[in-house]
């Protein structure tokens, strides 16, 4: 005889579980529940569904002993729980979302998935149908949890609010804070594909002088403001680039004292297992990344001068609410210096000091893409404010033009003015650089300017003021 130390019990209770799932998801299908919040007898579920009596049977007294359905005599009823969230006859009838949940996250397809990489064409998730069919879940506690806090935060319904939604789906929290502060406004930001859906949705409310829908992508479009409440509700894991970076972008749009609120659930931290690990590993197998872990969040947050307002738990739903609070916010110095030497370094040690712009002919060394920069920006410019900008000797920026005007990319011209100097032009080929050079910055610089673009004027005041301090002591260093 086998010594037996543990017990297989797990593996047969998973086994009935998934069992439990398929019968679940065949009544749906078959809407069994829609017939039965009154008692009805099996064979007139079975006409009324088109199936056979014995079968329909078999299937109800399944359901009734997982608890589905209950039995009384010869009569079956649903459950109270069947009645409130799987029968059509609910306000808050969950069937369809359930079928579409389960399709979307099903891992029927697991084995063929590990084996192969992923597919690097990003998620296949129908986020449009998922935003429409979200609508009755939102309602099962999301909502109601939402505006409790909302109606707690600000008891004066007339107050004039501006919250932002960041990838708001169907704007369901939207409406009911507009339906309850009437004064108020909202902006929901989605991608261009879902934001069909929420405008949709939001003029069947007849919202659209309240409610803007803006489509484009949270991470790199500017989020204006100020807020008075930012959500960012299920959005952690489509954050591209450094999270602390983008809790700074929702910082500056947010007013002193405004709040973020941040609905899901995250790991404790990075060695721990994200929370909900199944349910979304169909999405990560197709490139959808792991979200943050809870201290990820926290410390990022700190660090933009969010405090921890409340911790919100409630069956399913889980958010913690901050708030925004700059007064005690501060880096140390030595943080600074740290970051700024980090950047030299790259600079210094950047692999594009030479761009190419698709040719020979149009490739340049940084210097030289600069100075025909400068040429274009200025037409007319003399070498000697060319030397005093860059801070080079006359003779470095002597040699460099020399070699842009040998390869026919700017003029010099007699100065009418004074016989001793030039004035520089670019020509039609140092015109093409010049705008090869332009693209090149507006596509790779644009989440740059879109992060200048978003912060406030005294932040912008006080980086002037340290990248001066900082060129200054450049240029008195000997
Ligand atoms: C998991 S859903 C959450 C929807 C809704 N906030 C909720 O909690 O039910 C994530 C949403 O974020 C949107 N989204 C993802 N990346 C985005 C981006 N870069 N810019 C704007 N919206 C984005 C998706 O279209 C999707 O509707």
């Amino acid at each position: 005889m086998y010594a037996i130390e543990d017990s297989p019990s797990r593996y047969y209770q998973i086994m009935r579980h998934y069992q439990e799932g398929q019968l679940l998801f065949a009544a749906i299908r078959l809407d069994l529940f829609s017939f039965l919040d009154t008692p009805q007898r099996a064979e007139e579920i079975a006409e009324a569904t088109g199936c056979d009596k014995i079968q329909m049977d078999f299937m109800l007294l399944s359901l009734v002993s997982c608890g589905f359905v209950h039995k009384q005599g010869d009569f079956y009823i649903n459950a109270s729980e069947t009645k409130s969230f799987l029968s059509r006859n609910s306000k808050v009838f969950l069937g369809d979302t359930l079928l579409f949940r389960e399709k979307m996250t099903s891992l029927s397809l697991l084995e063929e998935k590990v084996k192969a990489p992923p597919a690097g064409n990003g998620p296949s998730y129908d986020f449009s149908e998922l935003a429409r069919l979200t609508i009755p879940e939102m309602y099962t506690g999301r909502v109601q949890v939402f505006m409790d806090k909302i109606g707690k935060l600000y008891p004066n319904n007339s107050d004039t609010l501006h919250i932002l939604d960041l990838g708001g789906g169907a704007g369901i929290l939207d409406i009911e804070f507009i339906k309850q502060f009437p004064n108020s406004k909202a902006t929901i930001l989605e991608t261009p594909e879902v934001s069909k859906v929420t405008r949709e949705i939001v003029q069947q409310h007849h919202m659209q002088q309240k409610i803007d829908v803006i489509s484009g992508d949270f991470n790199s479009d500017p989020l204006d403001g100020p807020y008075d409440f930012i959500i960012a509700s299920g959005i952690l894991n489509f954050v591209e680039g450094d999270l602390s970076v983008f809790m700074e972008k929702l910082s500056d749009a947010l007013k002193d004292g405004g709040y973020l609120f941040i609905i899901g659930q995250f790991a404790e931290d990075k060695n721990s297992v994200p929370a909900n690990m199944i349910s979304w590993l169909s999405g990560f197998l197709e490139g959808i990344p792991l979200p943050p872990s809870a201290k990820e969040i926290e410390t990022v947050l700190q660090k933009s001068g969010f405090n921890l307002a409340e911790r919100i738990k409630v069956s399913l739903f889980e958010g913690h609410l901050y708030q925004k609070d700059r007064r005690n916010l501060s880096v140390p110095s030595s943080e600074v210096i740290d970051s700024f030497i980090m950047l030299t370094e790259r600079i210094a040690n950047s692999k594009t000091n030479v761009l190419d712009f698709g040719s020979e002919e149009m490739t340049f060394y940084r210097g030289e893409i600069h100075m025909i920069k400068t040429i274009g920006d200025y037409p007319g410019i003399h070498s000697a404010e060319l030397a005093r900008k860059y801070g080079i000797t006359r003779p470095v920026v002597h040699k460099t033009l020399q070699k842009l005007s040998e390869r026919g990319l700017i003029v010099k011209q007699d100065d009418p003015e004074d016989k001793k100097r030039y004035l520089l032009y670019l020509t039609e080929k140092g015109q093409t650089a010049y705008h090869a050079h332009k693209k090149y910055h507006d596509e790779y610089d644009k989440a740059l300017f879109d992060f200048l673009g978003d912060t406030s004027g005294d932040k912008l005041a006080a980086m002037k003021g340290f990248l001066d301090h900082a060129i200054s002591l450049i240029e008195h260093h000997s």
